[in-house]
């Protein structure tokens, strides 16, 4: 009877698979290999870049090589079970075992493998540093420290341990981002962080975590929580991995010190990255749900609208106006928070949202959804701090790198424009529709594009990638401002 890993279990079943795919009826050791080297973050293959070859190569010229029909398997068992017996004290062999004793199996695949690089006396040095490296030195591995005590391999194991979760945990984060989302921009993030993790890594010295792993000694591998397999949405699966990786970080972090202060530095970094995430992911995912069905929102100034207030915003909801925001540039604060009520009530009546333009005080006061903020306007932080966190904050953005800046900051919602000239205010820059279609590309978070648009062009906006939209004179100069959202609702996605 044999304790192999699952690792080792895999690589005998896929070493089958191999020699079904390169057409041989027998299994050969070249078969084994390659299915050894399959799992790109197993110990084979992290063993064969650690000593600076390259994987996709090696797989390469394994799949053209004719090496010679594989013992049984119950002998390449035995020799790595011998091994390991010789230079780990544990008759449980791991991949790499399993891998010297492949390499051992036959003199011509010995000499082969040799030639390639990867003999396996070569991997048994590393492995066991029973010997210096003589004949081939190894820039690659004279970054990565020996082993020197006790107190090393222990943390080398908690980083093991903490880096593969935090590896994983990202992993899930990334898909959730790229499948669930649709969000080019958070994928990125996440992918960037996945690989900061993996500089970070590089750090680490290797040799200590591949020698310090014991997976089938960890204790923690079968202790599963009961919650561990409780998962009531995507969502909720993006929440406990953010956690997983903060918490593998913050191991990492501690441990890490053991090997210096640097490494410390960097995890720490990391750290506070996922923290940004952690906001735009959360607060993304509420808002979307907030705002989903939100997408035809409308600017309204008294002053502007060629019919009253309350009756221009009834009209409107009936045409399907979903949010209404309150932009008045020259009432005195006490107009204001009154018209503000006004509107709260309003907007209460006929169920639609209701945004203050510009100040979150004035927003709190009078218990509005949330406020619009410009690049000129306090920023996220700051007004978080008045209008507290159930309140929507949206943000105007003309560039990539602004929208980028307000995902990260936190934003709910984002206004991308001005996309054509506009009766309601003057600018010098129009970002236009190639930026409502970089914007709508970029980022699943509720957008609406705004800046002239009307019943005449709004096919224009939908055309490259809008879902929402936001305008004011579409709106307050209309006569029929039901029929107008009507209009304008009926050119919208679904
Ligand atoms: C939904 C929406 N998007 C953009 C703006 C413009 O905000 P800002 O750039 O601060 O300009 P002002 O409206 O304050 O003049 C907005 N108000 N709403
Ligand atoms: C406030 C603002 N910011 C960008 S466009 C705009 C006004 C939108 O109004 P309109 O729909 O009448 O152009
Ligand atoms: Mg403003």
């Amino acid at each position: 009877m044999h304790h192999t890993s699952p690792g080792v279990e895999r690589a005998v079943a896929g070493a089958r698979v191999w020699a079904d795919r390169l057409g041989s009826e027998p299994v050969r050791l070249a078969h084994f290999v390659l299915a050894l080297l399959e799992e790109d973050e197993g110990r084979p293959a992290v063993l064969l870049e650690h000593i600076g070859l390259s994987v996709p190569q090696i797989r390469e010229r394994l799949e053209r090589t004719e090496s010679p029909v594989a013992p049984d398997t119950s002998v390449l068992f035995n020799a790595a079970r011998a091994w390991s017996i010789t230079f780990r004290h544990d008759p449980e062999f791991l991949t790499d075992a399993f891998l010297i004793s492949v390499l051992n199996a036959h003199p011509a695949f010995r000499a082969e493998v040799t030639t390639a690089g990867f003999g396996p006396e070569r991997l048994e040095r590393i492995l066991t540093k029973t010997a210096p490296e003589v004949q081939e030195p190894d820039v690659q591995l004279a970054v990565f420290e020996v082993p020197s005590s006790t107190a090393e391999m222990d943390a080398g194991r908690v980083l093991d341990a903490s880096f593969n979760r935090a590896r994983e945990a990202a992993r899930v984060l990334e898909d959730y981002c790229r499948f669930v989302l649709d969000d080019r921009f958070l994928t990125q993030q996440v992918k960037e962080l996945r690989h900061g993790l993996a500089s970070a890594s590089q750090k680490l010295p290797q040799r200590t975590l591949l020698a310090a792993r014991e997976t089938l000694r960890d204790v923690g591998t079968t202790a599963t929580a009961g919650s561990e397999y409780e998962r009531a949405s995507p969502a909720h699966v993006a929440f406990v991995n953010l956690k997983r990786l903060q918490e593998s970080l913050r191991s990492l972090e501690e441990f890490g010190k053991v090997f210096g202060p640097e490494l410390g530095r960097d995890l720490e970094a990391l750290r506070y990255r996922t923290y940004t995430l952690e906001r735009a992911i959360s607060l993304g995912a509420v808002s979307r749900e907030r705002l989903a069905a939100a997408n035809l929102y409308v600017l309204l100034t008294r002053s502007q609208c060629v019919s009253a207030l309350d009756w221009t915003i009834r009209e409107a909801a009936r045409g399907g106006a979903n949010v209404f925001q309150l932009r008045e540039k020259t009432l005195s604060d006490r107009e204001l928070i009154e018209c503000a009520r006004n509107v709260r009530q309003w907007t209460r009546e006929t169920g639609t949202l209701f945004i203050i333009n510009d100040r979150p005080d004035i927003a709190k006061l009078c218990e509005a959804d949330g406020v619009h903020l410009g690049q000129d306007d306090l920023c996220v932080k700051d007004a978080r701090r008045i209008v507290g966190p159930d309140a929507l904050i949206g943000v105007s953005t003309h560039s990539i790198e602004q929208l980028r800046q307000a995902v990260l900051d936190g934003a709910d919602y984002i206004g991308i424009g001005p996309t054509f000239p506009s009766r309601t205010k003057t600018f010098d820059h129009f970002p236009g529709l190639e930026f409502v279609r970089a914007a709508s590309a970029e980022s699943s978070l509720p957008a609406f594009a705004l800046g002239g648009i009307s019943s005449t062009n709004i096919a224009e906006v939908v055309a490259v990638g809008a879902k929402r939209i936001a305008v004011s004179s579409a709106i307050s100069t209309a006569d029929e401002p039901e029929q107008a959202a009507r209009l304008l609702k009926a050119a919208l996605p679904d």
